[in-house]
């Protein structure tokens, strides 16, 4: 389902006398429908910039990431928006909250998005909502003003909401309690088992052993190893 190929970044210091420094060389990784990987190494060695390639937040040099039979390196920001709305999920710790709009909307739509209609997308950020312990006095405010804890269960509830092909995980558990964490554990295993392809990054390691199949050390694909 994720495929990727020779993979190289570099970032290009505009502000810097335009100082290039290359970051990624030859990285490669493959990820099967239904498995879950984790990427690990060390503070620095390229974790998430892997995973904002992979989403197509940032250009590669060169190689090649299709998910599914589109190259994200080659796709045009139509294509990059058609395959984040119906393939590719990314559930970070941040939730981008949109002023105004009500939590029961922000977990919606992405079903919404997709042509599923509203009275069965509701029910399904009901059920998110509810499981993710958040109150139901709450689902009619904005999460704006919620706790940073709300905030993240809100966004993970809006990141499970579509069954997603492919999902990327940035720390989907820091700073949740036991019970919240238990829950975040059993989605991903629940879409592990509905055959989503997952990478993540887990600094928690009970999580990680628990639900990832194989860890990928970045570090292998630094231009200097
Ligand atoms: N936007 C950017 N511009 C320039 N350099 C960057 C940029 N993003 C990341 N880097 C550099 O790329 C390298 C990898 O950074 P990255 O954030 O991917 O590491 P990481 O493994 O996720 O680290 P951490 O575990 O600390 O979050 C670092 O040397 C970093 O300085």
């Amino acid at each position: 389902m994720i495929q990727i190929e020779d993979l190289s970044k570099t970032f290009t210091l505009h502000n810097q006398g335009c100082a290039v420094i290359e970051v990624m060389k030859g990285a490669h990784l493959s990820v099967a429908a239904g498995e879950c990987v984790a990427l690990t190494g060390a503070s620095g060695s390229g974790k998430s910039t892997l995973m904002r390639m992979i989403y197509g937040n940032y250009l590669a040099a060169s190689g090649s990431i299709h998910i599914g039979d589109v190259d994200i390196t080659q796709a045009d920001p139509r294509e990059i928006l058609r395959l984040r709305r119906e393939t590719l999920g990314y559930v970070s710790q941040f939730l981008r909250v949109v002023p105004r709009v009500p939590t029961l909307d922000v977990v919606a739509e992405p079903l919404l998005a997709v042509g599923r209609d509203e009275e069965e997308a509701c029910d399904i950020a009901r059920d998110l909502l509810r499981k993710l312990n958040i109150p139901e006095t709450l689902w009619g405010l904005s999460p704006t003003t919620f706790s940073g804890g709300e905030q993240q269960r809100v966004n993970i509830a809006r990141g499970f909401a579509y069954s997603y092909p492919a999902l990327l995980l940035d720390e989907p558990t820091a700073s949740l309690d036991a019970r919240n964490r238990e829950v975040v554990m059993e989605l991903i295993e629940q879409a592990k088992s509905r055959g989503a392809a997952i990478v993540g990054i887990f600094h928690d390691e009970a999580a990680r052993d628990r639900v990832c199949d194989r860890l990928v050390d970045v570090t292998s694909f630094s231009p200097v190893s």
